[in-house]
């Protein structure tokens, strides 16, 4: 019998996980969204192939129940769900980016016999919404599983059969754990991206240029504070204890550096740099999945009516797909004025390569 996979919550993970799921089962998907929105574009884009009318009509006969809201309202969730009768034999999983809280909400409030298996796949991206949604976005990362008391070792067996369209590295943590490396390596630095934004915003009141010259390594450093505001503030409610820490860590580390600069120490500035570069050296090489900014292509084009017709017929008379495509507003805060998305690398170099032919500066800022 046909197998039914809910989705509760179909944004850019939740969205992503229906295509890579659609491409290895022959499943049923359905999803409900608060946002009517999204479901009609999910249903326009053919990632889903239904919309349920409320939480508990999809969650009655479903065999895999996805969660993929923000983490705050996946507390809410798992209590509505506590209350359906569904499928016995059902896995429950979300993919917060937060594992601690939401386990604790599974154990209290799910029946005994339920089975919750807590999920995280360390990819995506600074976009929201099912429009951004990539079957590949996952290809090549890390998919952090944290099976609790709530299930067994063949539901987790049974959970990443239905994930492997993922093509991530599926492992297995404990929460704690989880949380604390995902608050230094993801969490953290989005704090931190978004002071040093606030840091060059109150400069440029003052040196307005400030902001047209902001290039380069600013640009690297800060693409993650033009994710979503609310996730990332649910995100660190819930992982609160480990983000004071990690400030407190941060302040011991700035003291030292104000103390190298006003020692003006030129061998311990050194050694600064030289150390952070060996390890940002060693990091395994970035390939396609792992936490990729999508494929992006900045193409500066000249101000004439039917421009961007032409652009994209050149590209579509190349067979290359173009996955979104917006004309940016402020020609100063970026290089090139029509930023067009791709699905993958290779997409992205084959449309370079064709419009380079044609004269076209093109940009990558990733
Ligand atoms: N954005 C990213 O790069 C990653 C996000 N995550 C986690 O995945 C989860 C979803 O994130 P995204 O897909 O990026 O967000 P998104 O904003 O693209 O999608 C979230 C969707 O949930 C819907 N929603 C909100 N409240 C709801 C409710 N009560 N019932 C039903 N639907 C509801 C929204 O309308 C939206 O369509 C979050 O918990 C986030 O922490 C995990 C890995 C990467
Ligand atoms: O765009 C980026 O680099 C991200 O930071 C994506 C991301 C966001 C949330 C997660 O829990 C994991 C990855």
């Amino acid at each position: 019998m046909n197998k039914h996979v809910f989705i509760i919550g179909l944004g850019l993970i939740g969205g992503s996980l229906a295509l890579t799921i659609k491409e290895g089962h022959r499943a049923t998907i359905s999803a409900f969204d608060v946002s009517e929105e999204q479901l009609k574009l999910a249903l326009a884009l053919g990632v889903i192939d239904m919309a349920e009318p409320s939480i508990e009509a999809g969650a009655k006969k479903a065999d895999l129940i996805i969660i993929a809201t923000p983490v705050k309202q996946t507390k809410q969730i798992l209590q509505t769900i506590a209350h359906v009768d569904g499928k016995p034999s059902a896995i429950i999983m979300d993919v917060g980016s937060t594992k601690s809280d939401v386990m604790q909400t599974a154990e209290d409030w799910l029946p005994e016999g339920t089975c919750f298996i807590g999920g995280h796949p360390m990819a995506g991206s600074h976009k929201s919404g099912v429009e951004a949604a990539n079957k590949r976005l996952f290809e090549n990362a890390f998919f952090v599983l944290t099976p609790s008391k709530r299930s067994t070792a063949a539901q987790l067996t049974i959970l990443k059969q239905w994930l492997t369209g993922t093509r991530a590295t599926m492992i297995e943590m404990d929460a704690d754990e989880h949380d604390k490396i995902a608050g230094a390596i993801s969490h953290f630095p989005h704090l931190i991206a978004a002071a040093l934004v606030g840091q060059v915003s109150d400069l440029s009141a003052e040196h307005p240029l400030a902001m047209r010259m902001a290039a380069g390594g600013f640009r690297d450093i800060t693409r993650i504070a033009s994710s979503s505001p609310a996730m990332w503030r649910d995100i660190m409610l819930h992982n609160r204890q480990e983000m004071l820490d990690a400030v407190d860590d941060w302040q011991e580390r700035m003291r030292q550096i104000k103390t190298m600069l006003e020692n003006a120490s030129d061998e311990e500035l050194f050694t600064f740099f030289a150390d952070a570069k060996e390890f940002r050296d060693a990091l395994p090489v970035k390939t396609k999945g792992a936490i990729p900014s999508f494929y992006d292509l900045y193409v500066d084009v000249p101000d004439y009516p039917g421009v961007i017709s032409e652009v994209t017929k050149m590209l579509a008379d190349q067979g290359i797909s173009i996955t979104n495509l917006r004309i940016m507003e402020t020609r100063e805060d970026i290089l090139g004025v029509l930023r067009l998305s791709f699905r993958s690398e290779k997409d992205r170099k084959k449309a370079e390569e064709c419009l380079g032919v044609a004269s076209y500066p093109t940009y990558v800022a990733t």
